[in-house]
């Protein structure tokens, strides 16, 4: 259990995270089962990669309130400062340093992927300037997005930044990773997917419905 739990008061509601988003309808149905943020992909690598062009035509279906997040991988500075116009909140997923993240002057989170040496606690000293840690799965040489889980009884209990848990969830488990973890959000991209990139209606809601159903519970 994190200190998520026990640091802060009793969350009203888990956070969600769709990430990898290419279409404009996929856009347009999350926001309307409620999604608190929505992911787009600027790493050139992935799948489920955009380009500025999409980013922006996309980034205009998101209304007020929900979250336009940009990802990347060890970008330029330049590719970061590319899609600043669109975005609310830069993910950096790769091994960017702490100064690099803030450089933008925008709202960040650092995603850290789960090695067996990790150390969260030093990673959040670290990373003191991030607006919360996001933990992902760790495959040798792949930066995330990988559909792997992790033991989530690895993070610790002295964390007091905002956890917010990735790596493998969908409907089916994303209950009990809640009920394990009890995280400020949760992050999910292959678990929402008919194909790369592409996120199915009903795999959305039933996922929505999951969080829900575990906050209540
Ligand atoms: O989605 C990607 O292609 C991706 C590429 C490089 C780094 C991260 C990526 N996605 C993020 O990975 C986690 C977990 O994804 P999944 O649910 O296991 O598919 C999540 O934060 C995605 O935003």
């Amino acid at each position: 259990m994190s200190l998520n739990a026990t640091s802060m008061p009793r969350l009203a509601r888990t956070r969600v995270k769709f990430c990898g988003f290419t279409r404009s309808q996929d856009v347009t149905d999350a926001v309307a089962l409620g999604a608190d943020a929505l992911g787009f992909v600027m790493w050139p690598g992935s799948k489920r990669a955009i380009d500025v062009s999409t980013l922006a035509s996309l980034a205009t279906l998101v209304p007020a309130f929900v979250t336009r997040v940009g990802l990347f991988v060890n970008p330029t500075p330049e590719e970061v400062q590319a899609c600043l116009p669109w975005l609310d909140l830069l993910q950096f997923h790769g091994d960017e340093s702490p100064e690099f993240c803030a450089q933008f002057g925008r709202a960040w989170i650092k995603a850290l992927r789960m090695r067996d040496d990790i150390d969260l606690s030093a990673a959040q000293q670290d990373y003191a300037g991030a607006n919360a840690l996001l933990l992902d799965a760790w495959r040798p040489g792949v930066p995330g997005g990988t559909g792997e889980t992790f033991d989530w009884s690895r993070i610790p209990d002295d964390l007091v930044k905002p956890v917010i848990l990735a790596g493998g969830l969908d409907a089916e488990i994303v209950g009990q990773a809640i009920t394990a973890v009890a995280p400020y959000a949760v992050d999910v991209s292959g678990g929402i997917e008919v194909s790369a990139g592409c996120k199915g209606v009903e795999h959305m809601q039933a996922f929505m419905a999951a969080v829900r159903a575990a906050d209540h519970g």
